[in-house]
């Protein structure tokens, strides 16, 4: 439907921007109805922008730096750091090597993950393996450390509003998320199709839905991200300064009863407007604790909707689904 109003271009987006200052900023009288303007996000489309996020802006230009000299190494450099194992799940990802959407080649991106080593959390020793740092550069290990950080804290305030928009006590989703079983993903997409090169076609990262309960990501001005509709249309979901893009993972589904959805979403490669510019981005991908139990929640199912699936722990899912990504 064509409109005359300059208002709707930015509201014609299938992804809304929420204002998160009330759990920010500790306006406790708003949170209600910030949460219930997520609630009403990941009900429809499982994705919104937060803005007034918390993250310092200074911090996130610098994880930016770090990452692009990171990857702008010589391969060996990186290969010396290379991803081992899907129970590990560390280190780094060559480009090619993984494919997000297991029908279509790899993906034209490379990655690097990291999780709350014991090095990082005195709290949790002893639970999680030892990142795979590279030697250089200099500041990768302490700017990414301090970036996880800072995600962990914005995650655990839209885990907040998350028991408030399903009606659990407030440190519900905290709690299943006390041990920071996450995986902070940093990714770089290479420029396509510059002259010579025949990959202009190739997808940067093939369509699909995250695994876990809830993703931060950060992208550079780039762009690229598609997210499908309910109707099967593949709309952009453009980067938007000061604001961090958040979705909803296959557990956040399963636990709410497909209540929230979890959507596939993908980086386009010939029809992205910039393809021939490097893109850079990182995933903050939120995880419950492994032994976690993840059972229908009572403010999804009644008598007219019965509870879908039994309850799993967070490990058995994790396990099912990574283990289709590198097949
Ligand atoms: O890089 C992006 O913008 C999206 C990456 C993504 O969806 C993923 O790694 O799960
Ligand atoms: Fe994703």
């Amino acid at each position: 439907m064509a409109t005359a109003n300059a208002h709707h271009a930015v509201t014609d987006l299938p992804v809304p921007v929420i204002d998160f200052s009330a759990f920010t900023g500790g306006d406790t009288s708003r949170q209600a109805e910030t949460a219930a303007e997520i609630s009403r996000a990941c009900r429809e489309i499982g994705f919104f922008y937060l803005k007034h996020h918390g993250v310092d802006a200074a911090l996130l230009d610098e994880m930016f730096a770090a990452s692009a000299e990171f990857f702008d190494q010589p391969a060996q450099i990186k290969q010396d750091v290379a991803w081992q194992s899907a129970e590990e799940n560390l280190g780094y990802v060559a480009i090619g090597r993984e494919s997000l959407d297991p029908n279509q080649p790899g993906d034209f991106k490379e990655a690097f993950n990291i999780n709350e080593d014991d090095a990082m959390s005195g709290e949790h020793a002893q639970r999680h393996p030892a990142n795979r740092w590279p030697p250089r550069p200099q500041a990768f290990r302490p700017v990414m450390e301090r970036f996880f950080h800072a995600c962990v804290n914005t995650a655990d305030a839209v885990l907040h509003a998350f028991a408030i928009a399903l009606e659990t006590p407030r440190e519900f989703f905290v709690e299943k998320h006390a041990a920071h079983d996450h995986t902070m993903r940093v990714l770089h997409y290479p420029a396509l199709g510059k002259a010579g090169q025949d990959d202009a076609a190739k997808p940067r990262a093939g369509g699909h839905t995250d695994y876990g309960s809830i993703t931060l990501l950060f992208q550079d001005d780039v762009g690229g991200l598609e997210v499908r509709t309910l109707d099967g249309e593949w709309r952009f979901a453009p980067p938007i300064p000061g604001t961090v893009l958040i979705n909803t993972g296959d557990l956040m589904q399963r636990w709410t009863n497909d209540v929230f959805r979890s959507t596939p979403h993908r980086v386009g490669a010939s029809l992205a407007e910039n393809a021939e510019r490097d893109r850079y981005s990182v995933a903050f991908f939120c995880h419950p604790d492994m032994d976690a139990e993840i059972a229908c929640l009572d403010s999804c199912h009644g008598e007219s909707k019965p509870a879908k699936y039994p309850p799993i722990t967070a490990h058995e899912h994790l396990m099912e689904r990574l283990g289709a990504t590198y097949g």
